[in-house]
């Protein structure tokens, strides 16, 4: 969708431009801007084009043997062009995904303090609140800012509290906002909330760059946060605010607290809800049956965990027309103490938000009593007993689908719906390859991070792992909550996200096809979500836009951000 662009008047030059990832083009610019900006004698005399320096820069990340180090090398790239690095990224897109975002990111954030070499995004820590608005207004100085994205990185992926190093997840998730939906990504800001870390290794780490003190808690913690949004909606109110990896706890608390003051979203919540969502629907169009009729097991009852049932719940509610309370009986949660029921909640063993879907003891009696007391009603048990028809798994706990879980699941199923979502790769609750051999290919399959396709027996094609992982829409719900300029993110713009993913599933045409689109498709896909997202807030009124529904798509079009180079022109007055 590449298109011409009008030159830009810039004011920044000499060593200044060069230095600026916005403007900066490297051996790209042309004798003119080289004239105008001062450059002639600060480059070398040859002028690439963009597709000369993609080659140069792929050469250089393929010397780059591990994961870790090509992650370092893209880092340093968008530090220094992001054209450039983003037409890298862009036509490598199915292969440096997995190297900028999960589940390589992972270990980049694990490792922030120690491959630290540049800073980007605004860092608010917590003892500095006082000049918060004076950073803020610093950082962001000349920009329109569309999106922001913070985290106060205290669940990051499944690996934890990362302190300061949570910088690396807001920056990643903003990169796919602009590398797959099309966000301008001088208007994103990534944001780290630094409240201190529990992370014992990151405080007894002399070469920690971030405040070396135990996470704050309580009034100060939301005081502090408060400040935050209240400066991001008096300075940006038409301005998509993204939350990541907060601890269960606050990413609830805080969703409900703003989502109706702000257009709020929790990513881990709402973004993964609608994802699993879209795959589940794929999965039961494969097995012609309806959301209603499936029993779900949910595997991990944290953020993701809870925003999956409530997604999936909601979204039963409305297409199956059953009532809220028939829909919450479709679902089995589990948490780190088993089965999350009646007496597990009188010990305030589960956490708020669970309620609804706490089982009842007397349902289970006869399994404890074979279990001699044992009061934790396992996976394996509940597999057992409910027959599940889907399994989901957003726990961090690896391994967790066992042989015997998943041949228990098999047993009673005949197309088993398993979803092992737990990010990065190696915390999957089962390698989708052996739930498939498990099942002698019968198992419907999505994991959270990539994975190789698995053999089919019998000589059928290879089934392809889909990746059930948010970033398959939530950059389509952000640009398009950006482009209908509404004042909240809605549960109905939501689910308009997830049935048009879900309407483009491989697997709706041939049932032995994935269950979601491919990612090097994702940003065709999120542009689709976008402009069903747009259509439905100017549908129920709550769009800023007084725009047509039919003149969404073209709308659109034209705020897409392209990675290619606009002419400059020297101007005092123009962008710095
Ligand atoms: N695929 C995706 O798009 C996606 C999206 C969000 C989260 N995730 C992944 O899901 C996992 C959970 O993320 P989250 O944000 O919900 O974290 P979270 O901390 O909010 O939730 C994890 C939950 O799992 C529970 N748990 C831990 N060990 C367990 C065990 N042994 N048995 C049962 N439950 C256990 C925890 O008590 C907690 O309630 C992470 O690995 C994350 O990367 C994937
Ligand atoms: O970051 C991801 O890859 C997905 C998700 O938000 C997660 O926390 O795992
Ligand atoms: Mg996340």
């Amino acid at each position: 969708m590449s298109k011409a662009l009008p030159s830009l008047r810039v004011a920044v030059r000499g060593d200044a431009i060069l230095t600026s990832p916005r403007f900066n083009k490297g051996t790209a610019f042309t004798v003119a801007e080289r004239q105008a900006f001062g450059l002639t004698g600060r480059l070398p005399y040859r002028i690439n084009t963009l597709d000369e320096q993609i080659d140069r820069a792929w050469n250089q990340l393929e010397s780059r043997e591990t994961p870790i180090r090509q992650n370092t090398f893209l880092q340093s790239l968008k530090d220094q062009n992001w054209v450039l690095y983003y037409a890298l990224l862009k036509k490598n897109l199915r292969k440096l995904v997995p190297i900028i975002y999960t589940p390589t990111e992972a270990d980049a954030i694990a490792n922030y303090s120690h491959l630290f070499r540049r800073s980007e995004g605004l860092y608010l820590t917590l003892p500095q609140q006082d000049n918060m608005e004076e950073e803020f207004l610093e950082q962001t100085k000349g920009r329109e800012i569309e999106l922001i994205v913070c985290s106060d990185a205290e669940a990051i992926l499944g690996i934890g509290d990362q302190g300061v190093g949570g910088i690396g997840i807001s920056a990643a998730k903003s990169v796919i906002y602009t590398l797959i939906g099309g966000m301008n990504p001088a208007k994103c800001l990534a944001v780290t909330l630094d409240v201190g870390t529990n992370n014992e290794e990151l405080l007894n780490d002399p070469l920690y760059v971030g405040w070396p003190n135990k996470r704050v808690r309580g009034k100060d913690y939301d005081a502090f946060i408060d400040k935050f949004v209240q400066l991001v909606r008096k300075h940006y109110p038409h301005s998509l605010l993204h939350f990541e990896d907060f601890g269960v706890d606050n990413a609830q608390r805080l969703l409900a607290l703003y989502r109706d003051t702000h257009s709020v979203f929790n990513d881990d919540i709402q973004g993964t809800g609608a994802v699993t969502l879209a795959c589940i629907m794929s999965a039961i169009g494969v097995t012609k049956s309806k959301l209603s009729q499936q029993r779900f097991v949910i595997y991990g009852a944290g953020s993701a965990g809870l925003g999956i049932t409530k997604q999936l719940r909601d979204a039963m509610v409305t297409t199956d027309g059953i009532s809220e309370e028939e829909a919450n009986a479709k679902f089995w949660l589990l948490d780190k103490f088993g089965l999350i029921r009646e007496a597990l909640h009188a010990k305030g063993k589960v956490r708020e938000g669970l309620k609804e879907f706490l089982r009842k003891d007397d349902e289970w009696a006869g399994v404890l009593e074979e279990k001699g007391g044992d009061d934790n009603i396992g996976l394996l048990d509940v597999v057992k007993k409910v027959k599940p028809t889907v399994l989901i798994g957003c726990s961090t706990h690896a391994g967790a689908f066992t042989k015997e879980v998943i041949e228990a699941m098999a047993a009673e199923c005949e197309r088993p719906i398993i979803l092992p979502l737990s990010n990065p790769s190696r915390l999957v609750e089962v390698d989708p390859k052996d739930a498939n051999d498990w099942t002698h290919g019968k198992a419907l399959l999505a994991t959270g991070s990539p994975f190789p396709p698995a053999k089919m027996p019998n000589g059928k094609k290879d089934y392809i792992i889909a990746e059930c992982n948010n970033a398959l829409i939530y950059p389509g719900l952000g640009f398009g909550s950006m482009l209908a300029q509404s004042r909240q993110m809605s549960d109905r713009m939501i689910i308009a996200g997830a049935q048009r993913l879900a309407s483009l599933s491989p697997a709706l045409k041939d049932p032995d096809d994935a269950l979601l689109p491919d990612f090097g498709d994702a940003p065709s896909v999120n542009f689709e979500v976008a402009v069903a997202v747009t259509e439905k807030a100017i549908e129920d009124e709550i769009a800023g836009v007084e725009w047509k529904k039919e003149e969404v798509r073209e709308r659109a079009k034209e705020r897409l951000w392209d990675p290619i180079y606009r002419e400059f022109i020297f101007d005092v007055n123009g962008e710095k």
